[in-house]
């Protein structure tokens, strides 16, 4: 029984591999067939500009008033004056793109719905932001998330943390920009470049004039848009497909609601260790040390509205991804798994999404426009906070340091400008994009793993390790550098493990999708699958799931750091830079005795020496309102040294004179 069952699965995932590998030349060229092609109504077109000027306006209306955008702490931290509704719907926006909202209907109409399990990693992904890297980030008054990096370290560490930020970043914005630009292409024929500049040049506008409150307040507006246009196509089809038990049958029928697999493979692309817990890593790295997020967090009001806002990110980002997972599930009802790859003049299977909401939204006047208002809405959002993050990192990480006596003025001056030469290098990123062929969620989750997750492996060695010392800079370093090495570059020779993994069809539903020469087919996936499973155990490891790459990356250069800081002797407690190291051992331990504790450094309280309560609002010019420690250090041109305890409550009260 059990041969049968296997031989059969192993027949169709030929005949749909051949499917694919007949038309998988050049999947970024798209020739539709004219008749298939699309048309936008007026009141589409109208939608559409409704959003763009309404961007427009926040940003506008943010930079005629309040402060007027005249300071960095305006410009940059929103003042630190923010609540945590806008700071939550804001956080979900920042990575929450058009690359998920096409990726993951994409994702489950191709292979089912195990990616859901991601969902799982939202809960600790989110729990230990909160109650970890927010106080100490918070309490630490920083702009720029890897300051901390330079309190615990040293300098040269948060310029590895700073610049391995811009490169992640530069990148992810290419793949946002581009994708909602080539979807609306691929189906209306709307031209592909001049999509990409308009949201490329709106968004730097509205970036450069309205600064961080612009882009917040655009982040929930648009984040509203989001999810209408998401549920307006679930709506539409359910109705189409003829109600809601109609689409269950299609779905289960199809194969497409996936149990829990248990599988320990770590090979293996997606199962329930590699989403729920690979996925705690990424979402990690995302919501905890990544700039964009950090920086939401420190625009909050209190370190309490902060942790408010995190638990708040939760229910919304179920939300988002129950929407797009329904979206794939109503779309695969509704078409059955066909293709389309040959009217489409493409094989990606992110163009063919959008092909089936056009389609399903054809006629009914105004929807197809929400639609693409839903996917711009979500790419704005993205660039947005990449824009003003990336001038955030560049000014105070990379320009102020040099520049300690550049008046307030100049330093906005030149946020703005940098919000803006980012804008212009994100169109660049957008066109290399453009020559990249892997489905886009791939991409940027790719992206986040390989990029993000040595610098959360800095982040946690700094917070959760008294002993690492700044030494780790080297040990870092070769660290993220190993993890690109290994687990970027070679991926490309697997990707045709996950082809072969994709669902059985249902019996009635296979004809459209599958070729018909059959022994070709077998052929074609006796060599898939040989191809695919990896003879030495190195290959194996270079075939680890894209899941992975972030608990990997981060646990290696936790690893080569603690081994580098033993090695050149460990850092002693009274050296640490006080309320830069969690007690994360101390707590774990906790039924240890008090000596033993001691003995393994992992007592460090996490003070509040620059708590909430007792912070001045910034209402001074000059400088940029708070001298934090390093600045002060700086000044000294000191690289890094603990700062004598009696100080820091000095320098507050100094400041706020
Ligand atoms: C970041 C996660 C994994 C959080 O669910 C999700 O939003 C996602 O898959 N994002 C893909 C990247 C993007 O949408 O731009
Ligand atoms: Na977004």
């Amino acid at each position: 029984m059990a041969p049968l069952t296997g031989s059969l699965t192993r027949m169709s995932r030929a005949k749909e591999n051949q499917a694919f590998s007949d038309c998988s030349r050049d999947p970024k060229t798209i020739k539709m067939d004219p008749s298939v092609q699309k048309h936008f109504t007026v009141i589409d077109y109208v939608i559409f500009a409704v959003l763009l000027a309404a961007s427009m306006g926040i940003g506008l209306y943010h930079a005629l008033t309040g402060g007027r955008q005249r300071t960095t702490q305006e410009f940059l931290m929103a003042d630190r004056s923010m609540h945590c509704l806008p700071v939550s719907l804001s956080l979900i926006a920042s990575f929450q793109s058009a690359v998920a909202i096409i990726g993951v209907p994409a994702e489950i109409y191709t292979h089912g719905t195990q990616y859901w399990f991601i969902g799982c990693a939202y809960i600790l992904g989110l729990l230990i932001p909160a109650h970890v890297f927010i106080p100490v980030l918070y309490r630490l008054r920083l702009s720029s998330a890897y300051e901390y990096l330079e309190l615990r370290f040293s300098k040269a560490v948060r310029i590895c943390g700073t610049v391995t930020f811009i490169f992640q970043t530069v990148i992810y914005m290419g793949v946002c920009v581009y994708t909602p630009a080539f979807a609306l292409n691929a189906v209306t024929g709307f031209e592909l470049w001049g999509a990409v500049l308009a949201t490329g040049l709106v968004c730097t506008l509205y970036t450069a004039l309205g600064g961080l409150k612009a882009v917040i307040w655009t982040d929930v507006f648009q984040t509203v848009v989001m999810f209408a246009g998401q549920l307006a196509v679930i709506v539409v089809g359910v109705q189409q497909t003829g109600g809601v038990s109609e689409v269950w049958r299609k779905v289960k029928e199809g194969n497409r609601i996936s149990t829990l697999d248990l599988n320990p493979d770590p090979t293996e692309r997606h199962t329930f260790w590699t989403l729920g817990v690979g996925g705690v890593f990424l979402m990690l790295s995302l919501y905890g040390v990544n700039q964009a997020q950090v920086q939401r967090y420190l625009s909050s009001r209190t370190e309490k509205e902060a942790v408010r806002s995190c638990y708040m990110v939760f229910p919304s980002l179920q939300l988002a991804l129950a929407l797009s997972c329904m979206m794939g599930l109503v779309m695969f009802a509704r078409y059955c798994g066909e293709d389309h790859s040959d009217q489409l003049g493409s094989t990606s299977r992110d163009a063919m999404v959008i092909f089936f909401v056009m389609d399903m939204l054809q006629g009914l006047p105004g929807l197809p426009g929400l639609f693409v208002a839903c996917l711009f809405s979500a790419a704005l959002s993205t660039i947005s906070s990449a824009f003003n993050s990336l001038a955030t990192v560049t000014m105070e990480d990379l320009i102020k340091p040099h520049y300690p006596a550049m008046t307030e003025a100049r330093a906005t001056l030149l946020s703005k400008a940098l919000a803006m030469s980012y804008g212009l290098l994100c169109l660049a990123m957008a066109y290399l994009t453009h020559l990249m062929d892997d489905s886009v969620l791939q991409v940027a989750l790719k992206i986040f793993g390989m990029v993000g997750g040595p610098v959360l492996g800095l982040f946690c060695l700094g917070m959760f390790f008294p002993w690492a010392n700044s030494t780790v800079r080297s040990g870092g370093r070769s660290g993220s550098r190993s993890g690109f090495g290994f687990l970027g570059i070679r991926h490309r020779e697997h990707r045709h493990s996950w082809l072969s993994s994709t669902r059985p069809l249902p019996p009635d539903c296979r004809g459209v999708v599958l070729s018909d020469d059959m022994t070709a087919a077998i052929q074609a996936a006796l060599g898939n699958v040989t191809l695919s499973r990896p003879s030495s155990g190195l290959k194996r490891f270079y075939s680890l799931s894209y899941m992975w790459y972030s608990a990997f990356n981060c646990f290696s250069v936790i690893l080569i750091g603690l081994i580098i800081s033993f090695l050149t002797g460990p850092m002693k407690e009274e050296d640490v830079m006080p309320g830069t190291v969690y007690p994360l051992l101390g707590k774990l331990l906790c039924f240890l005795p008090e000596h033993l504790k001691k003995k393994l450094c992992c007592v460090t309280p996490l003070r509040q020496t620059f708590s909430a309560q007792q912070r001045q609002p910034p209402q001074h010019k000059g400088n940029n309102g708070l001298v934090s420690p390093q600045e002060d250090e700086l000044s000294q041109g000191e690289t890094h040294s603990f700062l004598p305890e009696a100080l820091t409550p000095f320098v507050e009260h100094e400041t706020s004179v």
